[in-house]
């Protein structure tokens, strides 16, 4: 009979210090089925500390600069050796950390640099598990374009997987085609971990970080949110989202078609079962009372189009999504009503073309106003049973309204499991925990 196989991804909070890779060395090893380890750099070991993946763009961003560069390289080194040290291990990892320090010197990319926080602590965790190790860059491939190749993975990353009885394979990174190193965007060791679970045929992918699981809210805005025992693949996809961060909103592309479910799990409090996220919940859809989550994030602008009749101008959308192709945007939201469309887009894409995208949008589609409002939240509210469920969103407005927050935008997502509003960014947490308190 063939082994049950579990894949499991740490994160940065779970890998920061040594402190932290022995409580993940007694999980493996708790469970025979723990075959493949997906770890992320260090990350924070307290409030105010910087992970080794920002101290990496740091420093290759004071190299590409010519300005001074061993004080953050110090830093690095001394992460990596305190945590060797500490471990009693004997690995040579200066030898590494000299490699990469010489080839950011020399011009590697920004993406190589930051690949390193993954490599290294793979070399480290590798060496304490007694794992043999893989550099992503041999079995995770991106294409030309720089999107993840799946294709070109899945034809070489299983075989690989075959040959090693227990492996590390560091997160965030792979290789594009002409060998370069390439990363997901932040957060991506999550992706890592669902590729290898579904090039390894895992029968469970076990997420582990510094909270037991997917909660209602954000911990660090409302005050013991209660816990989200399961939740579907889509309802994840859109929490994370929309700033859910506990795992990035692209990880369950790779394990959706095998249906992998994925556990997020507490490192520090293993035995709490966490939160199960699976494909479907069958026969239960609906059945549930209430929301499964409230998430959220800042700094976004929009724009606010009117026209008189534009609901019968043909092709009136189409003009206002050529403005921002032009500008080589891509939006979040666009809810629209009569004579009216209000379009959403990150502050940080639309800072530098705001003016001159404006003026494309009254050239182009001629309205009668056009409205900027920046420094602007978006609060997704998320249920798969809040489509059936009569006055969601009246008791969702009721709070905003008592609790003083002036509602900019609305936007009940098609998708009908979401309710999005915008409100400014200095409501934002208030607004999530006056959501919360009356919905939860
Ligand atoms: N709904 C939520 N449930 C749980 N944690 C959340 C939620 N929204 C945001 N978070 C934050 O996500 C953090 C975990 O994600 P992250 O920092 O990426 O962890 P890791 O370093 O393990 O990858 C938590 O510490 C918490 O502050
Ligand atoms: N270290 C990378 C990738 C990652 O996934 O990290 P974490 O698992 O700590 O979120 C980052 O900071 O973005």
């Amino acid at each position: 009979m063939n082994m049950a196989v579990k894949v499991t991804k740490f994160g940065g909070s779970s890998l920061a210090s040594a402190e932290q890779i022995l409580k993940m060395k007694q999980i493996v090893e708790a469970d025979e089925a723990r075959k493949f380890v997906v770890p992320s750099a260090p990350g924070k070991r307290f409030k105010d500390d910087v992970k080794v993946t920002d101290l990496l763009y740091s420093l290759h961003d004071a190299a590409a600069h010519f300005e001074e560069t061993d004080g953050i390289y110090g830093q690095i080194v001394r992460r990596y050796t305190d945590i060797r040290d500490e471990l009693g291990l004997s690995i040579k990892i200066e030898e590494y950390l000299e490699k990469m320090y010489r080839d950011i010197k020399t011009g590697a990319n920004e993406d190589y640099a930051a690949s390193r926080g993954e490599y290294l602590n793979g070399l480290l965790i590798a060496d304490l598990l007694g794992y043999d190790f893989i550099d992503a860059a041999d079995v995770i491939f991106f294409d030309e374009t720089g999107s993840y190749d799946a294709k070109k993975t899945l034809s070489v990353l299983p075989g690989a997987l075959k040959l090693h009885e227990r492996a590390v394979i560091p997160g965030f990174y792979g290789s594009l085609p002409n060998g370069r190193i390439k990363t997901f965007s932040r957060g991506g060791s999550d992706i890592t971990g669902s590729i290898v679970s579904r090039a390894a045929n895992a029968d469970l992918y076990e997420n582990w970080t510094d909270v037991s699981g997917f909660m209602m809210a954000d911990p660090r805005i409302v005050e013991n949110p209660r816990k989200i025992d399961v939740v579907t693949y889509r309802e994840l996809r859109e929490l994370a989202y929309m700033g859910a961060t506990v795992l990035h909103e692209d990880s369950i592309f790779p394990v959706l078609e095998a249906a992998i479910p994925i556990n997020v799990k507490n490192t520090n409090d293993p035995e709490n079962s966490g939160t199960m996220i699976i494909p479907a919940i069958e026969g239960r859809d609906g059945a549930r009372d209430g929301i499964t989550g409230i998430a959220g994030k800042k700094n976004f602008t929009v724009i606010t189009i009117e026209k008189d009749g534009m609901n019968t101008e043909i092709g009136f959308g189409r003009k206002v999504l050529t403005c921002l192709e032009k500008f080589g945007l891509s939006f979040e939201h666009m809810p629209s009503s009569i004579d009216t469309i209000s379009i959403v887009v990150a502050d940080i894409r639309i800072r530098h073309c705001i003016e001159e995208l404006i003026d494309e949008i009254h050239a182009v589609c001629q309205p009668d106003s056009v409205e900027v409002s920046s420094n602007m939240a978006i609060i997704a509210t998320v249920g798969r049973g809040m489509i059936r469920q009569v006055g969601v969103s009246a008791k969702l407005f009721a709070a905003l309204a008592q609790s003083h927050v002036n509602v900019r935008m609305i936007d009940q997502g098609s998708s009908e499991i979401n309710i999005i509003v915008g409100v400014e960014n200095d409501d934002f947490e208030k607004a999530v925990q006056a959501i919360y308190s009356a919905l939860v």
